[in-house]
Order: C-alpha cells, then structure tokens, then sequence
C-alpha cells in the first residue's frame, strides 16, 4: 500500500442524533413519567395532574410522598405536589365556591396529557439545557372533571397545566381560562411536599418582614415575619405568607438545598402538620414522615384572582435544586 502524504483525513462520524428525553406511560395509562438523558426524571399521576415524584441523575427524590397516599382516585394525593383550584382550604362566606371541597376540584379529577415538548430539536445546546415540559388539561366540559365540581362551580373554564425538567429545576405552571361570559373568582396553589432528610436542621429565607396569616393561631392571625432570621420548624406550622421576595430558599444542616421562585404568585403557604395533626390525617403515613416534609405552596390565595369571561389567570413556580 502506497503511502500518500497527502492522505484525506478519516471522515467524522455521521452526526448522531442528540441525545432526547423519554415519555412513558404506565400500563394503566394512569400515569406519565419523563426521564432525561442525563437521568433526571418526572412521575405526574393524571387524577389531580399531581406529580409524584422528581428524581435527580443519582435517583435522590425530592418530594416527600406519604407511603398510604392513595393513588388509585378514590381521594387526593398526600404527598407529591396537588394542584389547588378554584379555591384554597374551604370559602364558606363567599358564594361562588362556598360548596367546594377543601382546596377544590383539580386535585381530583382526571386530567388529560396534552403533550410533551422536549429540547431534541435544540441540536448542539449544552446538557444542562435539556429539558422536557408535559402539558395536561382539564376543562369544564371533560370526562374526568370531579362530579362535585359541575355540581358546585357552574363555570366554563379551561385549564392548562405544565411541568417543565430541566437538568436542576423543575416549573410547574397553570394557565386558567374563562371560557364563558360570566366572571368568576378563583385561587390557585402548587401544593409542593419538598422531601427533606431532618427538619429540625431546615431554616426558611426569603420571608423577612412578610406579612403573615397564621392558621394555627385562630385568636392573633395577623402577623408579620421579623426582619432578620430564618423561619424554623419545630412545632404546627400553617402559615399564608404574602412575601415582598419573589423567592423563598430552603437550607439543610445550614446548606441550601431549594430554592422555590414564584412567577405571579404572590403568596407563599408554609405548612408542616407535626406530631398531632400527623397522628389525625388518615393517609399521611409513617405518622412521623413530618419530619421528612415541608410544604411550601406557592399560589395566588391572598385574595380572590377576578377572571371576566375570554380573559385567563397564569401563575408558575420553579424549584431550582441547589445542592
Ligand atoms: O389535608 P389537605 O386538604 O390536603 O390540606 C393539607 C393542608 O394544606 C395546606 O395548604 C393548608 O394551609 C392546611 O390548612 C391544610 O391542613
């Protein structure tokens, strides 16, 4: 063989397609779950559109899920993050959602998977860019609607609901319609449990000098959050925060661990239930899982969110992982 000073230089491979995030359904079809190619993944249970469960590359969950949460429709998720709508706890003085259940009808109906968006058009972006968004609906004209809501919340409305991984965050957003001509008046929350492994060791920034509805504290609810200090866990805690920041970061053993970023939301619920509430919630189980959960609910609950008829209420929250 004749040995060519000149010889062409061997061909780079044919470019091979980018590496895609998967979509699978369960058999049941009950449940959708994304994974990355890098391993991060999303389990989102149509019944409430709830997500149960965000793992990163290693497999660590982030959300806590109580382990006799019912997954099968017969009641909402404990656990996860439930998606509140119309109405945030029950409203027995304001008509129009006076005969809801508590935190309404969205966490207990069937929703339905819209479709997946996925970054594998994005050819040569950098794996921290990966991403994959699932989208469900819920409508007022839907086969899952919870019977309870035609019955008691006589509206056209149309929801759309998106849960966008990425590499480091996870959004989840809501898009409510008024699809008829009358106005109607609604709350919206992201009832997130973020997991956490001790939370006598967890300090909660980004509340300073906010005002405060404390839940537990029927007698003196109004309060206000001091200037300076984390807020800790050590007791009941049923807070509906009304911050001037537009996130709240959570720590663990002084690290930082979530950061929770509201987008239109301007409240932010702190809840953990602790020994005596625990002992009385029938599916939160082990009774001491409090001490591996704290919610915290970005939402719009503050006041009633007016939508007239053809117009829309949007709101999104995204929890960056920061350890
Ligand atoms: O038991 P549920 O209906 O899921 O509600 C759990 C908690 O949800 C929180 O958002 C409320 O602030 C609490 O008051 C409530 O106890």
């Amino acid at each position: 063989m004749v040995d060519r000073a000149n010889k062409p230089k061997t061909l780079s491979s044919t470019p091979s397609l980018p590496p895609q995030a998967s979509v699978t359904f369960s058999e049941d079809n009950s449940r959708v779950t994304a994974e990355l190619p890098t391993g991060e993944s999303v389990e989102v249970l149509l019944y409430g559109a709830t997500v149960l469960s965000w793992k990163d590359a290693a497999g660590d969950e982030k959300l806590w899920l109580s382990e006799a949460a019912k997954l099968d429709g017969s009641r909402a998720v404990r656990g996860g993050i439930p998606v509140v709508f119309p109405v945030f706890g029950t409203a027995p003085d304001h008509p129009q959602t006076k005969s809801l259940p508590q935190h309404g009808f969205a966490r207990t109906s069937r929703w339905e998977f819209l479709g997946k968006s996925t970054s594998e058009s994005m050819v040569g972006r950098a794996a921290n860019e990966l991403t994959v968004k699932l989208d469900f609906g819920l409508s007022s004209a839907a086969p899952g609607l919870d019977p309870t809501a035609a019955a008691s919340w006589p509206f056209k409305f149309n929801l759309i609901y998106s849960v966008t991984l990425n590499r480091e965050s996870l959004t989840t957003s809501i898009v409510a319609t008024n699809d008829g001509a009358a106005p109607f008046d609604c709350q919206v929350l992201m009832h997130t449990y973020l997991r956490v492994k001790d939370i006598t060791t967890v300090e909660i920034t980004g509340l300073a000098n906010a005002p405060y509805h404390d839940k537990v504290d029927a007698a003196n609810p109004s309060k206000t959050q001091p200037a300076s200090g984390p807020l800790t866990i050590s007791a009941e805690t049923d807070r509906v925060y009304t911050p001037v920041e537009d996130a709240v970061t959570v720590t663990e053993g002084g690290k930082p661990k979530f950061r929770v970023t509201r987008d239109n939301l301007s409240n932010v619920v702190v809840w953990n239930p602790w020994t005596e509430k625990a002992q009385g919630i029938a599916d939160f189980a082990p009774k001491d899982g409090f001490r591996q959960m704290l919610c915290v609910e970005p939402g719009a609950v503050g006041a009633w969110q007016s939508v007239e008829g053809g117009d829309a209420f949007e709101g999104a929250q995204t929890i960056t992982l920061l350890d």
